[in-house]
């Protein structure tokens, strides 16, 4: 086997683990401003290399140490000699000692605080210092007005941590969410700014540590980011002497009448992702259409008669789902797949069928719902999960004791016993149908080349949406799975310069 497992990324941290770094921190320094004061410099630093010309400037500061981060940063600019202003709701007045502080030394050095409006007058930029971490609740309807204004304005905004609004831990907007053309995440990155709704409020994103790097070592991670850097290398380039055998056999379950192109992107994707052999079980009458737009592939007609246990003997890895509906035919396969003891990767009617007659999985399954496939396994609502898509896709793994890729935007994967891995990679173009089952097929030949379940998940993910966003240079608009090909075989070798 070629595969060398590469266990890599980027730790983030919730909410409670940044309270302890920064109690941490706040001893280490003697003084708990001096630590507000290194987050408003650095925050200043980054304003300036972000958007050196600007001259005018409204901070609109909240009522906690994330409005204290506010002043911080205000009270630079109006040092510097721009016209900068905060802006806040009377409701926002300071409520925390470091806050307080701040607003202090702010007033101090002459800087202006007006009552929020509803304007931002002739400003050239929004720095947005409402909530941080400390979001305990959606946004009230004044802080919802505000919020409102912020995007509406026009103008470009700066969130400082966390665009308010958005839940740090969960990826999740319970409310009105800041939309911010640029996030500086303070201390460390948060779980939080990289899946679900994040993708829609962070704009790009950047990390001052304020020189807290050893405190960070000695906090546990809540999840890891896995991103484009991270592909490298982790497949080593096959041996001189391989032979087809070498790199594993998948075998693809599914498409029911009318849906035949499904299971033929899963087994498209293997072939490209380095499976040595790939073989397709679908309706007989999709056999010579497949067969003339895929000969490499192996493909057998499958009938409601049609035994499988030969296929599946031969088979190291069976990709089932795509395509396979939920009819007798699909469901009956389903239970064969299953009962053949191989290691599965479920996808699409796989899961729905799961949903329909739970039952115990093979050890090393990996499921791949997206989120309402996710909500119908557990019972929940499509957006029970994307409120808390970390629990959720715990909550899934835990049930069936297996690897979960929960798709959308900062896909996760999460398995018992291990960090959850978010992939920060992958563009809005990938929502398109089609995607998910290129996915399963990636995942299974990563398997099928002798990589764990829930390295195979993770590099697979990772992977797929680095070929998407390879693809999406193109245009996100018109994107197709089949676009994904070339680009998978790129980087499944280590990408463009290897
Ligand atoms: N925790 C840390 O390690 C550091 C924190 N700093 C800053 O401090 C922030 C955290 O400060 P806090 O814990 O004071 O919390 P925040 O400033 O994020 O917000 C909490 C305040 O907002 C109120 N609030 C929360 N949700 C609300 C809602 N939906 N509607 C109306 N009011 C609401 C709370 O009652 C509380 O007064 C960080 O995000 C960061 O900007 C930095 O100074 C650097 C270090
Ligand atoms: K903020």
């Amino acid at each position: 086997m070629d595969a060398v497992p590469r266990p890599r990324g980027t730790p983030l941290y919730d909410a409670a683990a940044l309270r302890v770094i920064e109690t941490d921190m706040a001893a280490r320094l003697g003084d708990g401003f001096a630590l507000m004061a290194r987050a408003g410099q650095a925050a200043w630093r980054e304003l300036l290399s972000r958007w050196p010309d600007v001259q005018r400037i409204v901070v609109v500061c909240g009522p906690g140490n994330n409005g204290g981060d506010g002043y911080e940063l205000c009270r630079h600019a109006h040092e510097s000699g721009r016209d900068a202003r905060v802006l806040r709701l009377e409701a926002h007045a300071p409520r925390t000692a470091l806050a307080r502080q701040a607003c202090g030394a702010y007033r101090e050095s002459g800087g202006r605080i007006k009552a929020f409006d509803d304007g931002f007058g002739r400003a050239q930029l929004v720095v947005d210092a409402l909530f941080g971490i400390g979001l305990s609740r959606e946004p009230d309807a004044e802080a919802a007005r505000v919020i409102d204004a912020i995007n509406a304005s026009g103008l470009p905004v700066f969130a400082l941590d966390v665009p308010s609004g958005l839940d740090a831990d969960r990826g999740s907007a319970p409310g009105r969410v800041v939309h911010a053309s640029h996030t500086l995440q303070l201390l460390a990155p948060h779980a939080g700014l990289y899946t679900g709704a994040a993708a829609r409020c962070t704009g790009s994103l950047a990390l001052a540590t304020l020189d807290a790097d050893e405190a960070l070592a000695r906090a546990p991670a809540a999840a890891i980011r896995l991103d484009r850097d991270d592909l490298r290398d982790w497949i080593a380039p096959r041996a001189r002497d391989a032979h087809k055998g070498d790199s594993g056999h998948v075998l693809c379950i599914g498409g029911d009448t009318g849906k035949g192109g499904a299971v033929m992107l899963a087994a498209d994707a293997a072939l490209r992702c380095g499976a040595g052999l790939v073989s397709v079980a679908t309706r007989p009458a999709h056999v010579p259409a497949l067969l003339a737009r895929r000969p490499e592939a192996m493909v057998h007609g499958v009938d409601e008669a049609t035994a499988l246990a030969a296929l599946m003997d031969r088979a190291d890895v069976v990709a089932l789902g795509p395509g396979l509906g939920q009819e007798d035919w699909g469901a009956r396969l389903h239970a064969e797949a299953l009962a053949a003891g191989k290691p599965l990767v479920l996808d699409a009617d796989a899961l729905n069928v799961l949903a329909r007659h739970t039952r115990v999985l093979p050890a090393g399954t990996i499921l791949t719902p997206h989120p309402g496939e996710a909500a119908r396994l557990l019972g929940f609502t499509t957006a029970e999960v994307q409120a808390n898509r970390f629990a959720a896709a715990r909550l899934l793994a835990e049930m069936f004791g297996c690897v979960v890729v929960l798709k959308g935007a900062g896909t996760l994967v999460a398995a018992p016993e291990q960090v959850p891995r978010v992939i920060a990679a992958g563009n809005p173009g990938m929502a398109v149908g089609g995607m998910g089952d290129l996915l399963t097929g990636c995942i299974a030949a990563l398997r099928a080349l002798g990589l764990e379940a829930f390295d195979a998940a993770c590099h697979g993910a990772l992977l797929h949406a680095v070929a998407g966003d390879t693809a999406a240079q193109d245009g996100e608009r018109g994107l197709l799975p089949t676009d994904l090909l070339a680009p998978l075989r790129t980087w499944v070798n280590g990408g463009p310069h290897a």
